[in-house]
């Protein structure tokens, strides 16, 4: 073993070479990156960059035609994602992944109670004692701010804020290793997005969570993530900590970027 290997952790996702086009459109090239556990990657660039096409492609939603997705599965260790059966990523994406949608409808079931939303990932995984998934469905209740009263209500009839921290709950009630989220509070009130982001914040720390996330706003990405990609058409133009990408960006897209934000 040398030196570096020492040094250097085991990454928990490995991304190489990854492309991924639509016709004539190259939405991802030649993407490549490693998130190590614990580390929240932000994928940020204007609207048809590719950030969601990236996000696919690495959450195993959508096969890339060159590249490779490697994440290191608890029992085989790094693999590539595509190289499994089919039934055993789909497990692998259920026991050890979270995926938070924009629209809390993408990733939750509307008309079932909340508590089954919360529940479902520990039934997945084979939980049958109800009363202890009934109390961990509250406990998680409790941590997403939600109050349990509410349990028994059904998402749909609930405000976006609410239905966002019911997915929240739903995907980290099972202790993913890694957690995707997609403009995680797109399309909601800036001061209702305030807090679940302040709440988003406390949870990762707290949990010590992998999180890629997407998102074109820059306070978002200032406040959540520890790195940042940033994409332009589909290429990765710059990466880097995230202070010093928005603080001092290199590339002329990034500066712009950040520049942009800063004129609101
Ligand atoms: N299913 C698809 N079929 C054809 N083209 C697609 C498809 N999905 C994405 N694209 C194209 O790929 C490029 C990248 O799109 P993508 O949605 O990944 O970008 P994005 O950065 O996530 O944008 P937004 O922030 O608006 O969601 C765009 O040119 C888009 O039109």
């Amino acid at each position: 073993m040398n030196a570096l290997a020492k040094i250097e952790p085991a990454p928990l996702l490995r991304v190489t070479g990854l492309t991924k086009t639509f016709g004539n459109v190259v939405a991802c090239r030649n993407v490549s990156f490693d998130l190590h556990p614990g580390e929240v990657l932000g994928i940020v660039g204007e609207s048809g960059s590719g950030k969601t096409t990236l996000l696919n492609c690495i959450s195993g939603r959508m096969r890339p035609e060159q590249g490779e997705v490697a994440f290191a599965t608890r029992r085989l260790g790094l693999t590539d994602i595509y190289e499994l059966p089919e039934p055993d990523r789909r497990r692998m994406q259920r026991e050890e992944w979270g995926f938070v949608h924009q629209n809390a409808r993408d990733g939750l079931r509307m008309r079932a109670t909340a508590s089954a939303n919360v529940a479902e990932p520990l039934m997945n995984m084979g939980g049958r004692h109800y009363g202890k998934m009934r109390a961990e469905t509250e406990r998680w209740f409790n941590r997403v701010e939600l109050d349990p009263a509410r349990l028994d209500g059904q998402p749909r009839l609930f405000s976006g804020g609410m239905q966002q921290r019911v997915q929240i709950a739903r995907n980290l009630i099972h202790h993913p290793r890694l957690v995707f989220m997609d403009e995680p509070t797109g399309g909601l009130d800036v001061s209702v997005q305030a807090r679940l982001l302040d709440l988003m914040r406390e949870l990762v720390r707290d949990l010590g969570l992998a999180v890629v996330l997407v998102t074109h706003d820059m306070a978002v990405a200032r406040l959540l993530a520890d790195r940042l990609l940033v994409m332009k058409q589909g290429d990765v133009v710059e990466t880097g900590l995230t202070d010093q990408v928005l603080d001092d960006p290199q590339h002329p897209y990034s500066q712009l970027l950040v520049s942009s934000v800063l004129q609101i």
